[in-house]
C-alpha cells in the first residue's frame, strides 16, 4: 500500500528565526553541524531579483485532470509504493526544485533537493513550525471529537499556538536525558521478552515467520506501552485469543497502519461523507483515546498513594501528571505517542535487522563492540554501556542515511521565502526528500557506499542537513530519544547472543507507508 502524500509531508515543519539551533536530536550533532551559516534576512532585494514561481520547473498538470492522477497507482506513470524512485525521477528531470502543481484539492507541493536551502529553511523557522500531516487526524481532533480534544489537542496534526502551548507542556519530561534514562530497564525486560517469543517463533533451521514485521510492530507496541502509559500491555504473549485486549489492541494498531493511506489518497471521500472506512477509522481512533484515558486514570489512582520524595522517583507520565494537574493533558500526550510511535520505530527496525543480517563484515563489528562493552551478557543494561556503542550507533545511522525510514520531511511556507532563486508564496507545502538528498554525492562522499565510519571519521564529506531522520528544529521528533533507546537496546541484546542471517531473495524496499524492506522478513536466528 502506498504513504500518501499528505503523510509523506506529514514528517515535515514550519518556519522561523532559530538562528545557530543545531541538529540537536542526532546523536552525532557536533559532528553534524554545518558550517553555512543561515541566511540574513530576506529583503526587499532579495525578492525582487528573484524569479517568478511560475517558472519553477516540474511536471506540468493536464487541464481538468491536474497532477493528481499522476500519483495513483495504476492510471499514472509515478507508483506511489515507488515514491522513493519518484522523487529520484523529479530530480534527474528537473533538478534541485521541483514544483508538483495542480493536486486537485490541495496545495502545491515543492521538492527541495538542496541541502543548503533545506538548512537555511529550518533555521529560519518561526516558533511555531506547521508540518502538514495526517488530515484524517486532523479532522478527528478538531471536529468528531472536539468534545475530547479542547483547546490543546496535542502536537500530532496540530499548529500554531496550540501545538506551541502543548508540547511545550511535554517536551521537557519527554526528551530529558533522565527520564529516557529511567527507562532502559524497562525497555531490556520488554525486549528479552520479544527475544524469548522470537526463540519460539524460529523454524528447524532457526528462520522466523514471514510476518516477522508483524512480530516487530508488537514490540513496538510494547515498549511504547511501558513509555507512555506505565503498563505491559501484553502484546508478546504467544496465546492471545482474538478477544482479548492485547490482541485488539495490536489489530487497531495495524487499523490504523493500513487504512490511513487508503483513506487519504485513495479514498478522500470522507472529507465530505462519512464512508464506512471513515466510520471504522473514528471509531479505531475511539478505542485508542479510551484505552489511553482508562489506563491514565488508573496511573492517577497509582500516584496518589505512591511514595515520592523526589522527581527521580516518578515516570515520564506520573511527571506530566504531576506537574500540569490535569490527566488529559497526560491521556492526550500518550495518545500522539502511541499514533506516531509504534509504526516509524516498527519500519526502522525492519530495515536496520534486515541491513544487519545482509551486511555480514558490519554485523560482526557491531557484534564485537557490543561483547566487548557487555562482556557478561547476563549483566543489566545500564545507559553508560549503550552510550559506548559507538560502531553501532553509526550503523543506525548509515541505515537511515541510506535507507530514509521516514522518506522526507516538510513544512508549509508561513511567509513567502526565496528558495534556489525562486520566489515561492506562503502557503505551499515545501517537502524535503531525505531519502534523495541523505545519497547525493554532492553533500556525501561515495553516497553508495554503506560505510557506518563515515559518522564516526569525520573525513569526507556529509552536509549535516542532507539526512536528517528525526527532523529539525521545534518540531523535531519527539519520541526521538526513545527511538534511539529502543534500537540501542535491541541490537546490544540481540547481537550480544545471535547471528542474523537471511537465505532468501533480496528484498526491495518500498513506501509501504514508511520505507521499508518490502517481503517477507524472514530473517535466520543463529546463537554465537
Ligand atoms: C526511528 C523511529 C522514528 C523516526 C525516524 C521518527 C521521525 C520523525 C520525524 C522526521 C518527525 C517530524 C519532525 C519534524 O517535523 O521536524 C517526527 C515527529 C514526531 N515523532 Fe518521531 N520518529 C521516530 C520514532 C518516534 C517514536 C518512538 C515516538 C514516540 C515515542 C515519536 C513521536 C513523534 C512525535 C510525537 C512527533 C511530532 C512532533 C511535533 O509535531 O511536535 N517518534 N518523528
Amino acid at each position: 500500500m502506498g504513504r500518501s502524500l499528505q503523510s509523506f509531508t506529514g514528517y515535515v515543519r514550519p518556519f522561523s528565526i532559530i538562528g545557530s539551533r543545531q541538529a540537536s536530536g542526532c546523536p552525532f550533532s557536533k559532528r553534524q553541524r554545518s558550517q553555512i551559516a543561515p541566511t540574513a534576512a530576506l529583503t526587499d532585494e532579495v525578492f525582487s531579483n528573484a524569479k517568478p514561481y511560475s517558472e519553477v520547473p516540474g511536471p506540468k498538470p493536464i487541464p481538468l485532470l491536474g497532477n493528481t492522477w499522476r500519483m495513483v497507482p495504476v492510471i499514472g506513470q509515478f507508483d506511489i509504493s515507488e515514491f522513493a524512485k519518484v522523487t529520484q525521477q523529479f530530480l534527474d528531470k528537473y533538478g534541485r526544485i521541483v514544483r508538483l502543481g495542480g493536486l486537485i484539492g490541495r496545495p502545491d507541493l515543492l521538492f527541495v533537493y538542496d541541502a543548503d536551502e533545506i538548512e537555511r529553511m529550518y533555521r529560519r523557522e518561526g516558533p511555531t513550525p506547521f508540518r502538514p500531516a495526517m488530515p484524517c487526524l486532523v479532522k478527528y481532533k478538531s471536529e468528531v471529537r472536539k468534545d475530547f480534544f479542547g483547546d490543546l489537542p496535542g502536537v500530532v496534526g496540530v499548529h500554531g499556538e496550540q501545538w506551541r502551548t502543548f508540547r511545550s507542556k511535554v517536551q521537557r519530561p519527554i526528551l530529558q536525558p533522565q527520564t529516557v534514562k529511567k527507562y532502559v530497564a524497562p525497555i531490556e525486560m520488554v525486549t528479552e521478552d520479544f527475544i524469548r517469543y522470537m526463540e519460539n517463533a524460529r523454524d528447524e533451521i532457526g528462520d522466523l515467520p514471514k510476518d516477522f514485521d508483524n512480530d516487530i510492530h508488537k514490540w513496538s507496541l510494547e515498549c511504547i506501552g511501558r513509555v507512555a502509559l506505565d503498563v505491559r500491555l501484553g502484546c508478546l504473549s504467544n496465546d492471545l485469543t482474538n478477544n482479548s485486549e492485547p490482541q485488539r489492541i495490536i489489530d487497531a494498531a495495524k487499523f490504523a497502519l493500513r487504512n490511513v493511506a487508503v483513506l487519504e489518497l485513495k479514498a478522500p471521500y470522507w472529507r465530505y461523507i462519512p464512508t464506512p472506512l471513515w466510520t471504522k477509522y473514528v471509531n479505531n481512533m475511539n478505542f485508542f483515546v479510551e484505552l489511553c484515558t482508562r489506563y491514565i486514570n488508573e496511573a492517577l489512582e497509582r500516584l496518589k498513594t505512591k511514595k515520592v520524595t523526589s522527581e527521580n522517583d516518578l515516570s515520564l507520565l506520573e511527571r506530566v501528571l504531576k506537574s500540569e494537574g490535569d490527566p488529559k493533558i497526560a491521556t492526550i500526550m500518550a495518545l500522539d505517542l502511541i499514533l506516531v510511535g509504534i509504526d516509524t520505530i516498527s519500519m526502522a527496525v525492519c530495515s536496520i535487522l534486515y541491513q544487519a543480517a545482509t551486511r555480514v563484515k558490519q554485523q560482526e563489528k557491531m557484534a564485537e563492540e557490543i561483547r566487548k562493552v557487555l562482556p557478561d551478557p547476563s549483566k543489566p543494561l545500564t545507559y553508560a554501556d549503550l552510550d559506548k556503542l559507538h560502531y553501532t550507533k553509526a550503523f543506525v545511522r548509515e541505515v537511515f542515511r541510506m535507507y530514509s525510514t521516514v522518506i522526507g520531511n516538510g513544512r508549509t511556507l508561513q511567509e513567502d521565502d526565496v528558495i534556489c532563486g525562486y520566489h515561492i508564496p506562503k502557503g505551499v507545502q515545501v517537502v524535503f526528500p531525505t531519502i534523495v538528498t541523505g545519497n547525493m554525492e554532492q553533500f556525501v562522499s561515495n553516497p553508495k557506499e554503506f560505510k557506518p565510519e563515515r559518522w564516526l571519521e569525520g573525513n569526507g564529506r556529509l552536509h549535516s542537513f542532507a539526512s536528517l531522520p528525526y527532523g529539525f528544529g521545534a518540531r523535531i521528533c519527539l519520541g526521538r530519544r526513545f527511538a534511539d533507546l529502543e534500537i540501542q537496546v535491541l541490537l546490544a541484546k540481540l547481537l550480544r547472543r545471535y547471528r542474523l542471517e537471511y537465505h532468501h531473495d533480496p528484498l526491495e524496499y518500498a513506501v509501504t507507508f514508511m520505507y521499508a524492506p518490502d517481503g517477507p522478513l524472514r530473517l535466520r536466528m543463529i546463537e554465537r
